[in-house]
């Protein structure tokens, strides 16, 4: 589904003493099926487009469109239940959500919510806690009595279950290791292709947006500023001028050619493409020496 947000302005508590403007001019298009990266300082306004894009907020001024879904300030309340079960959230810690008695439980509680029936609900649990490399005994313990990465993997199972066709993670990796939050990327790109999803990221790491992210959405002082492939934010000034890093290896890259005085001839943003672009970079030396 593509999502594209027209001229979005949101302001929190509008019309009363406390009233906060959150958004003003928004403009965002999402392709159906593209991974997108959210970035942009704290404050900028991330969080408050993602509850944008399942109609938990409506716009204040601008619109909306998910799919075939138009929501702006007076949409009514049964249009956006029915966004809800197409678009699913896996917000931060999502394992604090966790509250049934038994794995199996939780997990098919969103799905029999939108509909689903008990059975086919029991069989997604079984199927999803498989896809998430669960073991299948888990399905009959208590959430609470798993690792923390284990109730991680169960909460987002819960939000798969009802084969939403948006997935929208904020900041998924929280808390969890190095190794935890490398294992939780992979699993959301792999579903992200296996299961033909559109994925937004809302992330401060820009190791992530660069490595996983056909698209970066940057914001600033709740706007949008760019909307470009990783490689653009990255190698002209959206990044820098919007107090954003830059990715490990571009930063080493950039050392080394300043050094050498050459280009290694592509932008280089994970570990892996500097390694093979410096390989290539040494073998040209060798063969013109
Ligand atoms: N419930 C709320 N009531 C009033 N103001 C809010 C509320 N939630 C957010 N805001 C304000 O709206 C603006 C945007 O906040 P938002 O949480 O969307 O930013 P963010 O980019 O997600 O930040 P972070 O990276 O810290 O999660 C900020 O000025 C924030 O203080």
């Amino acid at each position: 589904m593509d999502i594209v947000f027209q001229q979005v302005g949101y302001r929190y508590a509008a019309d009363t003493p406390f009233e906060t403007k959150a958004l003003e001019d928004v403009n965002i298009h999402i392709q159906s099926g593209s991974f997108t990266a959210l970035v942009g300082h704290t404050g900028s306004g991330k969080s408050t487009i993602l509850l944008h894009m399942n109609g938990l907020l409506k716009p204040t001024t601008g619109s909306v469109l998910i799919g075939d879904t138009k929501v702006e300030r007076h949409t009514k309340g049964k249009v956006l239940r029915e966004l809800r079960s197409k678009v699913g959230i896996v917000f931060q810690f999502p394992e604090h959500q966790l509250f049934e008695e038994t794995v199996e439980k939780d997990i098919m509680f969103g799905p029999m919510n939108f509909g689903m029936d008990e059975e086919r609900a029991r069989q997604k649990a079984h199927e999803l806690v498989a896809l998430l490399g669960l073991p299948e005994d888990v399905l009959q313990k208590s959430p609470f009595d798993l690792s923390g990465g284990q109730m991680r993997r169960v909460a987002i199972a819960g939000v798969l279950a009802f084969e939403p066709e948006v997935l929208i993670l904020d900041e998924p990796t929280a808390g969890l290791d190095p190794r935890g939050q490398k294992e939780i990327m992979n699993l959301f790109l792999r579903l992200h292709k296996e299961q033909n999803l559109t994925t937004i990221l809302v992330t401060h790491s820009m190791e992530d947006a660069a490595r996983y992210a056909d698209d970066i959405v940057v914001m600033n002082a709740g706007t949008t500023v760019a909307q470009a492939s990783p490689e653009e934010v990255f190698s002209t000034n959206i990044a820098l001028d919007n107090g954003l890093e830059l990715p490990q290896a571009y930063q080493f890259q950039r050392q080394l050619e300043e050094k050498l005085g050459r280009s290694l001839g592509e932008v280089c943003l994970t570990e892996e493409q500097f390694v093979r672009a410096y390989s290539r970079l040494l073998k040209e030396g060798i063969s013109h020496a």
